[in-house]
Order: structure tokens, then sequence, then C-alpha cells
């Protein structure tokens, strides 16, 4: 069984794949200062709660915070008695090319991003993640990740506000009932709700002009349901896109091991 781990700047989610199906997801805050010890007693004690048999022969690893990587080689290493792979090293393969500058480092998310959305939905795709920041991947017609844009995340933008601005309070995201706030919380909403939805829609609409092609619109993250929901923006929602490109560029490893 694999075990896959996808680290962003705010969460980190575990994932067991037994070859089929994802058995359970586990959700945690990222850490740079957890321990592997730290990351076993919670996994263990969520395994052992969910009653789920598990056998884990092999780890990989996605990390937009290099610096969780060592803790969790050690977590891998000790428990599973493996040697995780890590998507970004140069001994992990990845199944398309990225084509963007010399000297760039892409966020791992974005490449495993790409390559779960290639093996779903084919070439020609725009992949936005509400992450802690919000990612847009474009991806060829071959698969390949050749490039994209980076926007502040919604729950980042809302507590941007909250520091910098001492009157507005902390504002859980909502969609407004109107766009005319008429109190501070509906103001806010609005601000970042109608913003958004502008801002996914101008960048979407920007790159297929830029490419001169129809090009599919793939969402991911907790938040993309609440956009769905008022307006169209996404051709496709899907929740474990970061999960799925994860043991597509395992399975690619595999296939493809010296
Ligand atoms: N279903 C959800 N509803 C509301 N907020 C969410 C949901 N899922 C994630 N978030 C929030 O969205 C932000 C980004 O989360 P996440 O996608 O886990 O980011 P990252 O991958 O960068 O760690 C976080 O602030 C998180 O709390
Ligand atoms: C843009 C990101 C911060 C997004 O990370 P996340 O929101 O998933 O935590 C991450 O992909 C990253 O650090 N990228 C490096 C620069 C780049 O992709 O071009
Ligand atoms: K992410």
């Amino acid at each position: 069984m694999l075990l896959a781990i996808d680290c962003g700047n705010t969460n980190t989610v575990f994932s067991i794949w037994d070859g089929e199906t994802f058995l359970c997801t586990l959700r945690t805050s990222t850490h740079h200062a957890r321990t592997a010890d730290a990351y076993f007693t919670w996994y263990s004690t969520l395994i052992k709660h969910y009653g789920i048999e598990t056998d884990i022969t092999e780890v990989i690893i996605s990390s937009t915070v290099p610096r969780v990587v060592f803790n969790l080689r050690v977590f891998a290493d000790r428990f599973f008695d493996c040697r995780p792979l890590v998507v970004g090293k140069p001994e992990c393969l990845l199944p398309t090319e990225a084509r963007v500058d010399a000297g760039t480092i892409v966020g791992p998310d974005r490449l495993v991003n790409s390559a779960g959305a290639y093996n779903r939905y084919g070439g020609d795709l725009i992949v936005v993640d509400f992450g802690t920041a919000t990612t847009f991947d474009v991806v060829a017609k071959d698969g390949a990740y050749i490039g994209g844009v980076i926007a502040p995340g919604v729950n980042l933008s809302l507590e941007a506000l909250h520091n910098a601005a001492a009157a507005l309070p902390h504002v859980d995201i909502a969609k407004p009932q109107a766009v005319i706030g008429t109190n501070t919380v509906a103001c806010i909403q609005s601000g970042i709700f109608w913003g958004y939805v502008g801002l996914v829609r101008e960048i979407c609409d920007r790159i297929k002009a830029e490419r001169e092609r129809p090009m599919k619109i793939i969402a991911t993250g907790g938040l993309a349901p609440l956009f769905q929901q008022s307006v169209e923006l996404f051709d496709s929602f899907d929740e474990d896109l970061t999960m799925h490109g994860l043991t597509v560029i395992h399975d690619y490893n595999k296939e493809h091991a010296a």
C-alpha cells in the first residue's frame, strides 16, 4: 500500500492508496518542527480509531514547505522501513515535462496537480487550486506544465485585512446575500467573494485568449465548491486531484525504475 503525503503551507494531508481506492484521508496542520515520532503518534491513533487494516510499503511526498521533508523522510524510514519518493527531487521522475524558465523551481503541488489532471482529463487545462495561495497551473496539449498564475489565497486575503486594519474583524468566507454589504462582515465577505469570482474568471479568460484555444478549467481545494455554487466558473471540481496526481507519479516511477 502507498501512503501519499501532500504538505501545503497550511495543511498536511495523508491518504492511503491500496491500488484502487483511497482507504482514508487524514489532515493535520503543517508545522515544520513536528518530529517523525509525533507524526506517527497522530497517524497511528487515527488509523486505530478508524479500524483500518494497513500495510504501508511505499511513501510519496509532495511538499511546498521544504523544511518539513526531513522529518517526513525519517517518519517513512523509521515506521515503514522505506525510502520515500519526494516530488521535485532529481530521483523522482515526472510523467510530464515542466516547460518554464531555466532555474525556476516549480511548486511540487503544481507539478502533481498537472500530472493528476492530465491523467484524468487530457491536455489543454487550467487547474485552479484554492490553497494557502490560489494557483492556476496551465497544462499543454501534451501534458506539460507550461506555467501559470499565483494569487493570494482566500483565507490569506481575509487574514491580511484583519491584521492590517484595526477595525476589521476576523471573518470566515461565505457567499454574501448581496454585493452591497450593510455591515462590516458583509462588506468584507462581498469584497473577497466577488473579488475572487472576478479574479478567477478574468485570469482563466486571459489564459484561454493567450493560448488561443478552448481549455477545460479544473478546480480543486476545499473552497472551490463555495464559488462553483454561485457562478459557473469551472468545468469540473475534483476534490482529490492532488492525491490522484501523487498516485500517477508513483506508478510512473515504478514503471520506469531502472
Ligand atoms: N472546506 C473548506 N472550507 C473552508 N475553508 C477551507 C476548506 N478547506 C480548506 N480550507 C481553508 O483553505 C485554506 C487552504 O487550505 P489547504 O487547501 O489545505 O491549503 P494548503 O494546501 O496550502 O495547505 C486554509 O486556510 C484552510 O483552512
Ligand atoms: C505557490 C505555492 C506557494 C502554493 O502552495 P500552497 O498554497 O499549496 O501551500 C507553491 O506552489 C510554491 O511554493 N511554489 C513555488 C513557486 C512556483 O510554483 O513557481
Ligand atoms: K495545495
